[in-house]
């Protein structure tokens, strides 16, 4: 049996100082214990720290967007270093990915990348993924490394997505770290306020919007710090940061990835006929179909909202959103297949 997978994120916070150059002491940390874990799991790294890396090189670095571009592509190649050289302490080859959401949201794409990370895991290489920021617009990124992290996780269907804050976990109010959360709700994102590391995107509500859909895709997820010994080692043994616990759930990897990796192109809002037939596993048919919004193409994926506008399930459509609109009251005209829609 193949070693179970688990992914690592480290935000900007987590490796740098408050400078924003490396933490080079984190990074041997980073590199000791996930040699320990190497032996046991197939790993994929997720790290950030490639703008605070190369920031210091822009003259007047200001942060604008192209400034951040910039900087990235001067510090990806500097932390890519520093990280090859802590893990050839250790035997470690490490390897480089870059990636771009829309390479997530083509089902062939994405199973190219998990080729690619399955070669280099037989190979006992650890692949480590950034952003690709020299490339990415505003309009279609990843909106931080901790959805690029989980992305990678629910796609890959790993065990274990383990993120690491410069806090130590979730907080509650009297700043203590709180160790089991059974399930993400709306109570637990209103623990975290919009507090962020000032070279990061990510913060605690990013983290937490992301452990729950890395949770309901069946992914255990830990939000630990590195500060006590052996951090890392601990919060797989759930003794550090805090720990939320994988929902149960059949679906296949496809469907997990439609949940997930694609990207919404449109919505379609059911009546209350359709949306019981949905929880019953029922295809969509567009006699149940109230209204449709935004436009998508045959093949893309859109959201279905129910009669309050809450979001219900995916879906891939069988056609596009204007046939669809142009069937609304055609008997038996299918708009998703059961097997390709997602009650959520
Ligand atoms: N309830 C909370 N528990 C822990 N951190 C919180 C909470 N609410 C807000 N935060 C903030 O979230 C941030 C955690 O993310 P951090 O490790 O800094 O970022 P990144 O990994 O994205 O670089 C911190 O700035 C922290 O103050
Ligand atoms: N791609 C950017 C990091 C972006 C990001 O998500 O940062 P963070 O919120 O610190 O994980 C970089 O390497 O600096």
């Amino acid at each position: 049996m193949s070693k179970p997978i688990i992914v690592i994120k480290f935000g900007t916070a987590s490796i740098t100082h408050k400078t924003g150059e490396l933490n080079e002491d984190i990074l041997q940390e980073i590199a000791r214990q996930i040699s320990i874990l190497h032996a046991d799991y197939q790993i994929v790294m997720v790290s950030s720290g490639a703008v605070g890396a190369g920031r210091g090189f822009i003259q007047n670095y200001k942060g604008t967007i192209s400034e951040r571009k910039a900087a990235a592509a001067i510090g990806n190649p500097l932390l890519l270093a520093k990280y090859t050289q802590y893990f050839s302490k250790y035997g470690i080859t490490v390897a480089q990915s870059l990636c771009e959401r829309h390479h997530f949201a083509n089902r062939n794409q994405f199973l190219q990348l998990k080729e690619t990370y399955q070669e280099l895991w037989k190979n006992g290489i650890i692949p480590i993924a950034n952003e690709n920021d020299v490339v990415s617009n505003l309009e279609l990124k990843f909106s931080d490394n901790d959805e690029l992290a989980t992305l990678i996780a629910t796609g890959f269907g790993a065990d274990t997505l383990l993120l690491c804050t410069s806090v130590g976990g979730l907080l509650d109010a009297d700043k203590n770290i709180i160790p089991f959360i059974p399930k993400v709700d709306s109570s637990v994102i209103g623990l975290a306020n919009d507090d962020k590391s000032s070279l990061g995107l990510g913060g605690m509500i990013s983290k937490l919007t992301y452990t729950r859909m890395a949770t309901r895709m069946g992914t255990r997820v830990v939000i630990f710090g590195m500060k006590p010994e052996d951090g890392m080692l601990k919060a797989i043994d759930n003794q550090n940061g805090t720990s939320f616990a994988p929902e149960k759930v059949a679906l296949n990897a496809r469907q997990k990835w439609l949940a997930s990796g694609s990207l919404i192109a449109g919505k379609v809002q059911v009546d209350a006929g359709a949306s019981v037939a949905l929880e019953n596993r029922k295809s969509l048919l567009a006699v149940g179909i109230k209204k449709v919004m935004g436009s998508f193409e045959k093949g893309e994926v859109f959201e279905i909202l129910d009669e309050k506008k809450n979001v219900i399930a995916i879906a891939r459509a069988r056609e596009s959103s204007e046939v669809i609109a142009d069937n609304l009251k055609t008997q038996n005209f299918e708009v998703a297949n059961a097997d390709e829609i997602v009650v959520l």
